[in-house]
């Protein structure tokens, strides 16, 4: 196996509303690990190395503080980021919502019209309490050429396709447009063209 620090380097930023589930999400793929508590995130960067086609990437994780509409994107969370994992909770409206006003603030800052994205349903164990049925997700992913899935930090369920889904995502955009190990020319912003 490579060392790591001669692997491809690809930094995915998980964002969305409090307590959607981010950091449970994370910590359930890095970690194999799950806490029924809740201890809000300042901010956390977490590397795990991931295989797409046959090609190992050393991915930096960003877990970032719960957002709402007044939230300031910083370029912190823009630039340089190859992928983006937006996560919104089944169980909460508010949080769907966020969803887009997060994508179209990523677009702005990025002066882009197109992310590679994941759009994540969370907490699906949780079907008594279900607001978001998985037509709107779908529907909403498809508006914003973004890929799609529901998970369960509790239970393990789909955590790792989201990062899998976020690589194919990334490397769609860049194979079109670049060789895997060609940087992307940056905007004015210095976001990546992808
Ligand atoms: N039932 C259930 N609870 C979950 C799941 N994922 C997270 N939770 C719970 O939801 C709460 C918030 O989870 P976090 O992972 O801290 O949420 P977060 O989005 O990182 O929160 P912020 O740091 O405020 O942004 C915690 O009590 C978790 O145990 C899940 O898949 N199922």
């Amino acid at each position: 196996m490579p060392a790591a620090d001669s692997l491809k380097k690809r930094k995915i930023v998980v964002l969305g509303s409090r307590s959607v589930g981010k950091s449970s999400l994370v910590r359930q793929f890095i970690e194999n690990h799950f806490d029924e508590s809740y201890h809000p995130t300042i901010e956390s960067t977490l590397h795990k190395t991931l295989k797409y086609h046959g090609v190992e990437f050393d991915c930096e994780i960003i877990d970032t503080a719960g957002q709402d509409e007044y939230s300031i994107l910083g370029s912190k969370h823009t630039i340089g980021i190859h992928g983006y994992v937006l996560v919104y909770s089944v169980t909460s409206r508010n949080s769907f919502n966020m969803i887009q006003i997060i994508h179209d603030k990523i677009l702005d800052f990025c002066g882009t019209e197109d992310i590679p994205c994941v759009i994540v349903g969370s907490k699906t164990d949780l079907q008594s309490s279900r607001q978001i049925q998985p037509l709107e997700g779908e529907k909403l992913a498809q508006k914003n050429n973004a890929a799609w899935v529901e998970t369960s930090a509790k239970n393990n369920i789909n955590v790792s396709h989201v990062f899998d889904l976020c690589l194919a995502e990334i490397e769609k955009r860049s194979n079109r447009n670049f060789k895997v190990d060609t940087p992307a020319p940056a905007t004015k912003s210095g976001c990546f063209i992808m």
